[in-house]
């Protein structure tokens, strides 16, 4: 089986259907993940494991979203090197501006890639993990260059009345 280099996590099963959207990108680039609900508030333990394992188990990019005070993915970004691409879920009560907040300013030394809020920054932690191990993976790059290619060959060159 081929080696799981791309780790999905996130703070609730109610992130999945944000959270699929990057998975989504990861099926389609035929690149293999793991999915799993990991929270710094709920299951610490859980967090402090898959932190602590990331680099032997051959992780190459973590993926992580959350909503609220989201504190995973900087907690997650303390705990191991490999890089954290941070997902801002969308909140009802504050819009995902407090999702965001809680992410992206981390201190000098513990960096999160941060994305945008909800779906478009779930579907593009996707691309970027892809970008990151295409580095490193010719078969990969030219299936990440089709896609974007593709990507533009769709949009139109002309709006239309709807
Ligand atoms: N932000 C975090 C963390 C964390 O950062 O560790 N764990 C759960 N949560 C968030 O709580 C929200 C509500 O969760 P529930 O829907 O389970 O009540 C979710 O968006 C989750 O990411």
């Amino acid at each position: 089986m081929a080696q799981i280099t791309v780790g999905i996590i996130m703070g609730s099963q109610s992130d999945w259907t944000t959270m699929k959207e990057a998975a989504d990108i990861l099926d389609t680039l035929s690149i293999p993940y793991e999915k799993k609900i990991v929270s710094a508030h709920r299951t610490p333990d859980r967090l402090w494991d898959y932190g602590k394992t990331a680099v032997d188990r051959g992780l190459k990019v973590i993926i992580a979203g959350a909503g609220g005070a989201a504190h995973l993915p900087g907690m997650m970004a303390s705990k191991t090197r490999v890089p954290v691409l941070g997902v801002p879920v969308q909140t009802r009560a504050l819009s995902g501006v407090d999702s965001l907040y809680s992410i992206v300013q981390m201190p000098k030394g513990f960096p999160v890639g941060t994305m945008a809020i909800g779906a478009a920054g779930a579907a593009n932690a996707g691309l970027m993990a892809a970008a990151i191990l295409a580095n490193n993976d010719p078969d990969l790059a030219a299936r990440l260059d089709k896609w974007r290619t593709d990507l533009s060959a769709s949009i139109a060159d002309e709006p239309v009345d709807e």
